[in-house]
């Protein structure tokens, strides 16, 4: 059985803004503020106590955000995001346990991979779309190259030390789908209520081009 392909979700923008909540409220006022912006997916990271209640929040109450949890490192939170009403779920890394609740999971994955065995593993067991993290740190636009040749049928969401200056590097790889990153929502615009300031960087990031997107 083929697992639910989480490029129809990233086909939606080329970032998924990587968000860490401080609070309720401020998760959905947040999300608010991207999905006007033009970034509809949000990647919750489950870092902070409000996370799960965040997404449940963003869930109900803006209806236009894909929301999706982060930071799922243990397999209990992949069924507790997925209650909490998550519709993609982003790991940093991979465990035995946890790929085996992934498997399993009714949603889109992206499972968080760093090398070219890492990565070979995940398709082995049916995942083809990856989160390369942390990306600029593990070889960046230079090791997703690198990864074309000998890996053509997988695709990447890289994430980790993407920002303004180097997100057209990546969007522009025909292996990269989307890249995530948390420079759209800087914790100090969140914590100051600065939501136009996080409009205004959605806006950018919604319309950064996709060269090689398919279709
Ligand atoms: O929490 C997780 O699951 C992570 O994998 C970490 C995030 O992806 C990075 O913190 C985002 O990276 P920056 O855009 O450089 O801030």
């Amino acid at each position: 059985m083929s697992l639910p392909d989480p490029s129809f979700l990233l086909a939606r923008a080329p970032v998924v803004p990587v968000v860490t909540v401080p609070s309720v409220a401020a998760g959905v006022k947040l999300a608010r503020a991207l999905v006007d912006g033009g970034l509809p997916l949000i990647e919750v990271t489950l870092r902070t106590a409000p996370a799960l209640e965040a997404i449940a929040a963003i869930a109900a109450e803006v209806p236009d955000a894909i929301v999706g949890a982060g930071t799922v490192t243990r397999p209990e939170l992949v069924e507790k995001s997925i209650a909490a009403g998550a519709r993609f779920l982003v790991s940093p890394g991979c465990t035995e346990a946890l790929l085996e609740a992934f498997a399993e999971a009714p949603v889109p994955v992206l499972p968080g991979c760093a090398t070219a065995s890492e990565a070979m593993r995940l398709h082995a067991m049916g995942f083809a779309v990856l989160k390369l993290f942390p990306a600029e740190s593990v070889g960046g636009a230079s090791l997703l190259k690198s990864l074309a040749g000998p890996l053509p049928d997988l695709r990447f969401c890289p994430t980790g030390g993407i920002g303004p200056d180097n997100v057209g590097t990546y969007l522009s790889l025909p292996n990269v789908l989307a890249v995530g990153g948390s420079w759209v929502c800087p914790n100090e615009a969140v914590n100051a209520g600065d939501w136009d300031r996080i409009v205004t960087l959605s806006k950018a990031a919604a319309m950064l081009p996709r060269p090689h997107f398919p279709g």
